[in-house]
This record gives C-alpha cells, structure tokens and sequence, in this order.
C-alpha cells in the first residue's frame, strides 16, 4: 500500500520556488536526471568490484530515454544501483545537502536572483517539476527482489509504496505539461543529451520509433501500422578525461563542466593533465566562473571527483587538494591508488600526499595561466572579485607555494583607482624606482578608511605607492609574509617608519631641525598626556594631518581583529601608542600658543583623541572628546 508523505520543508519550498521561477532553459532536468542516472550506474560499478553478482543478470550497464507521445511521458531509465524504500523517501523527500538552511535563508523571493541562485545550489532531482506536472519513480536495488515506487505532483506531498518491477534500477516517469511536449520530440532529445551528456562514461540509449513501410501485397488498412522501434546511443559514451587533450573541442570541456558540477554556466578556465611514469593520473581541473553560497561555510563539501582507473570511487575527495584552493572542480584518475580505498586509507597514504602536491601545482599553474592571458582579462577579473579572497589562505597555508601564490594576488593601491583589487606585487616592484627596497602596505578596516588615512602623507609627497588591505583576511596574511622578491613587506604605520634611501640628506637635515625646534612643544605634550601613551615625538611622516598614532609593533592591530581574537578566547594585550605630532600643523601651533596649563591640556588631549579616531576609529572616552572640542571651539 502507498503511503503519503510530506515533503520536508525546504523541499516544499524549492519545489514552489521551481513552478514560480520558469528556468530560461527548461532542458537542464535532462541533464540533471541523465547526472543523477550516470551516479547510480558509478555506485553500482564500484559496488560490483566487491559483489560481482550484483551485475550478473544484466551486465551492460547503460541509460535509457523513452518518449510516449500518446501518454505524454518522457522516461529516463537507469540499470545503476537502484533505490529501496526508505531510500527513496530518505532522498527523493529530503535534501540532505550541507548548508541547505543557509541557502534557504538567502533566497531573496525576488524570482530572478533566486533563480540564479538556485543555479549554484543544484536542485538535482527536483528539476523534474520543471517540466513535469506529475513524477513517478520506479526503483530497484541491485541485489533486491522487491521493488517501490515514488509518486509526486510537487506540491507538498508525495506518495510511496511497494511496486512491481521487472529489472534492477530506476524509471524516472515524467508526465509532461503541455508547454514542456517539445521533449517529446526526437531531435529535440538527442540534442539535448548530446548537449550535456556526450563524454559521460555511460552509454544513453534513446528509443527511436520508425514505421515500417507498407509492403504491396498488405491490403488491410483497418490495422494500425506497427510501430516500432530501436534502442539508438545517442552519447559518445567515452570518458572525456580519458581523452586526449587535442582532441576534445572547448564546448565538450564546457559541457562535462556543466554535467560534472551542475553548474549552468561555463567554467573560467580549465586544465586536462595526463601524467605517464612512476606516479600516473590524470587530472581535469575547472575554474568556475561563480562562488558557491557556501564557499566559508565549515560543512561545504569540497573536492575532486576520484577515479580509480576510470572507475569512479568516490564524490568530494578533499584530500587531493589544499584548503584555499577549495573552489576548483574537478576530478582525478589514478592507478596509483587500490580500486577498495576508503577516505581514511586516502588520508593516510603516501601515494595521496604526492598527488595533492601534483594538483596543488597544477591547480595554481591553471590559475597563473589565466593571470596571465592578455585574451582573457575579464575572467580574470571575475577570477579575482570571486576567489582573489580564498586564495589569500594559501599564503599562510602553504608555504611551499607561497611565492606562486603571491603571483597571483591582486590588491588595491594607491597608484590605481578605486577599491577594485588589480595591482600585483610584480607591477608594483616594476613601478618603484630601483633603490625603494620595501613594499609599502597600509592595513584599514575599510577601503574608504586606508584612503584617506594620515600614514599615507608622507607616501603621498614622495610618490611611493602604497597597497591598501581592508579585507579582513589580509591582516593575518601579512603576518606570514616577509618578503617578495627580496623586497620586505613594511606597514606604513610601522612605528619607526624606515624609508631608506627613500629619504633624502635635506630632507632628513630638515626634519633633525624641526625636532629640535619643537623639543619644548612635545615636552608639554608629554608631560600632558602622562599615564596615556608611551611618548610624544615628531613626525616625518605627517603632511596634512595634525597628528597620528604608531604601535610597538610595525603593524598595529585593527580593532577588527582584535575584537575577533579576544572573541576566540585570545588574550591580547593592549596596544602601546606612541603619538607622532606634526609641528608644522596649525592645531599645534594654536595648542603651542596656550598658556593656560589646563586649557594646554585640553589641546593635547584633543590632539590625542584626534589621532586614535584616524587610526582606530575610536577613542577611548566619546563623551569627554565631545566635551572638550565644543569648549575649545567655543573658545572657553
Ligand atoms: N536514478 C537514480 N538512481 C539511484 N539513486 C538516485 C537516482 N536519482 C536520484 N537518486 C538518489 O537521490 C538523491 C538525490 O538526488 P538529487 O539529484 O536531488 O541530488 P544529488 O544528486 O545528491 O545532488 P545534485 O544533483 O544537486 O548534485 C541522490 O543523491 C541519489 O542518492
């Protein structure tokens, strides 16, 4: 007896969402049940190695596709590994994805982002309902004799029960709506399947009708012709990886992208590698043109597709490559690796750990490829716009690549416009004059604060550029980093700011003369400010600005980071100012001029507060700040 069933939420919600959102290419269910029915005839390959009386009874594993023009069905057919009850209840009404809720709570309700967005996430089996308004699922798995079957007009509930069915596998039977009777037609379905299915490994079969001619001497018309009709491959069935790379065309790598990753849009880059000798495999690597909704969410899953000797063995196999590299796609193919390894006999073994160094190469040469493609500068763009972030973790990750990874990063700069990250480390060494022996850094909060803060003056007179880093990351990136190219990496808030032979005999005769005319002035200040910073000197870095603060350490902590560090439990230890003064600024002069000792004391304060807002954003008492600079304004 079938039973009803009610969708889980998130499902109920895809499957309006679905009906809502017409997909401007409705064709993608056929590649998603095609996907799904090339996965369950992999599972049951694999299965068979251990059990090979799994496949005995019928062993040419392949897919079928059948049109019924009189019922108005289209069904795809698979002799794969079959599903039991439970099993089609647990899959067909759940979506057990990683990061299903956190997809759901960014779906916006406006339909065309969320269609979009729904793109990313892979809707699988559900793009049914795209074009069908009733799907029935008929299963049996490998190894049982009873069967079920799956019913559903998506919308909310679903119906299951026992069935009869002949063979192992599954029938997805969809009862097309009446806009969707085009996949009815033959060509329409060889060219879909050839379209995003043609280098898949299995064969899909697809029923091709013909009407036998009348023969003379068959004289009654009262008989409807027979019909009939053969099973016709439609696919190339050849594994696409197992290729040569000259003969497979750049419209057949998009196309395995798309069946591969469920992705609806084509890949940036990619790069087919086969490697003969001691340690043979082959890689098919993709660059995707998008970031997935997941891609810093702990439980995404990532990895390459593995192979053992084109045997597929398992989906996700992270260990083949590092963490910062989680957005490649992708698959490998060894036979290098036992047909039975399991995900910790890969996570112990040598043969792993030489692979993932071997991807890991091959990975960042595709990346530095497209870096460097003079034809392909807008994917690059997207490149760095959607993993430019990620493949910062690499720098403290791995060391080993370190410099390859520097390569690769853009930043922005003072010598370039806007917040776009496009300045390499490369152009900025080629831009500095020779005797600059630094790369100047400044680290902020937010693009629009590392733009105009005071540290930049002294940069700015002397034409040297600065990169400006306010993603979140590059604070503790930087803090893995020495040197490139022989060149060190300096803060420009570094506290005894080393410009070497950047800085010229007059100036620095210029700069001996202000400290010595100021010596009074800072005393004052000192003795002021007692008890609230470690000291007062003159700054040689201060052009517009009254005043600044400098750490102990070159970089001082951004107070995001510090609140993130003492929110895991850090003990972090209070940062010690030195206030740097520029005595060439009216506010100095004015302060300078007062000889009111409290009043004084109201200017060095103010000139304090002034320095700790340009730098941190904040000053420790807002309320006394306002305070004082209303009476100072007010001339009290
Ligand atoms: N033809 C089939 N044979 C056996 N199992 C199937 C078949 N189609 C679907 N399934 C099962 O149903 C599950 C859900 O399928 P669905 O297409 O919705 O998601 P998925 O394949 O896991 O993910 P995605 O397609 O988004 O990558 C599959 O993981 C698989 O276990």
């Amino acid at each position: 007896m079938a039973e009803v069933h009610g969708f889980q939420t998130e499902v109920a919600k895809l499957l309006r969402l679905l009906a809502q959102s017409l997909y401007s290419n409705p064709e993608v269910f056929l590649r998603e049940l095609v996907s799904n029915a090339s996965d369950a005839v992999d599972k049951l390959r694999f299965a068979s190695i251990t059990d090979p009386e799994l496949t005995k009874n019928d062993p040419v594993l392949r897919i079928r596709v059948k049109a019924d023009k009189a019922a108005k069905t289209l069904t795809i057919s698979d002799n794969g590994i079959g599903m039991s009850l439970a099993e089609m209840n647990e899959n067909l009404g759940t979506i057990a994805k990683s990061g299903t809720e956190a997809f759901m709570a960014k779906l916006s309700g406006d339909e065309k982002k969320d269609a979009q967005l729904i793109g990313q996430f892979g809707v699988g089996f559900y793009s049914a309902f795209i074009v069908a308004d009733k799907v029935t699922v008929l299963s049996r798995r490998a190894g049982d004799d009873a069967a079920s079957m799956w019913e559903s007009e998506g919308a909310g509930t679903f119906e299951s029960g026992p069935a009869e069915k002949a063979t192992r596998g599954t029938d997805v039977i969809l009862h097309l709506k009446d806009d969707a009777l085009n996949f009815l037609d033959r060509w329409t379905l060889e060219d879909t399947i050839t379209k995003y299915s043609d280098h898949i490994a299995t064969p899909v079969e697809l029923w091709v009708e013909s009407t036998p001619a009348k023969k003379d001497d068959d004289k009654t018309d009262d008989v409807e012709d027979a019909v009939v009709g053969e099973w016709k491959q439609v696919n190339d069935a050849k594994a696409l990886w197992t290729m040569s790379p000259r003969e497979v065309k750049d419209d057949e790598y998009k196309a395995f992208y798309r069946h591969l990753t469920h992705a609806w849009n084509d890949p940036l880059a990619w790069a087919h590698n086969r490697v003969e000798g001691e340690l043979e495999y082959t890689t098919l690597l993709y660059l995707p043109s998008e970031a997935p909704f997941d891609l810093y969410s702990r439980e995404k899953q990532n990895g390459l597709k593995l192979f053992v000797e084109r045997v597929f063995i398992m989906e996700d196999a992270a260990q083949f490559l590092p963490n910062y590299l989680r957005f490649v796609k992708g698959l490998i193919d060894t036979n290098a690796l036992p047909l039975n390894v399991s995900r910790e006999l890969l996570q112990a073994s040598p043969v792993t750990t030489k692979l993932k160094k071997a991807v890991t190469k091959r990975a960042l040469d595709m990346i530095a490829k497209l870096a460097n493609d003079e034809e392909k500068k807008d994917a690059w763009r997207t490149f760095t716009a959607q993993f430019g972030r990620v493949l910062k973790e690499g720098v403290v990750e791995d060391p080993t690549n370190q410099t390859a990874i520097l390569k690769l990063l853009r930043f922005s700069s003072t010598a370039a416009d806007g917040a776009e990250p496009t300045v390499s480390l490369a152009d900025y060494v080629k831009r500095s004059p020779e005797k600059q022996k630094a790369i100047y850094y400044l680290i902020a909060g937010t693009h629009e604060a590392a733009v105009t803060s005071p540290y930049l003056e002294v940069f700015k007179k002397k034409g040297v550029e600065v990169l400006l880093l306010s993603d979140r990351i590059d604070e503790w990136m930087i803090s893995g980093l020495t040197e490139f190219e022989g060149r060190k990496f300096i803060s420009a808030t570094a506290s005894d700011l080393e410009l070497g032979e950047l800085a010229d005999a007059e100036e620095k005769a210029a700069e001996e003369a202000a400290k010595t005319a100021s010596t009074g002035l800072v005393e004052r200040i000192r003795t002021a400010l007692s008890g609230k910073i470690e000291g007062v000197r003159v700054s040689n870095r201060l052009v517009e600005s009254a005043a600044c603060v400098v750490g102990e350490n070159d970089q001082m902590m951004t107070p995001q980071l510090r609140r993130m560090l003492e929110a895991a439990g850090q003990q972090v230890p209070e940062e010690k100012f030195t206030l740097e003064v520029n005595p060439n600024h009216p506010l100095l002069a004015r302060a300078e001029a007062e000889t009111d000792p409290a009043k004084f004391n109201a200017w060095a304060e103010l000139i304090l507060d002034q320095a700790m807002l340009a730098d941190q954003g904040t000053v420790k008492d807002p309320a006394a700040f306002v305070r004082r600079m209303n009476e100072l304004l007010l001339g009290k």
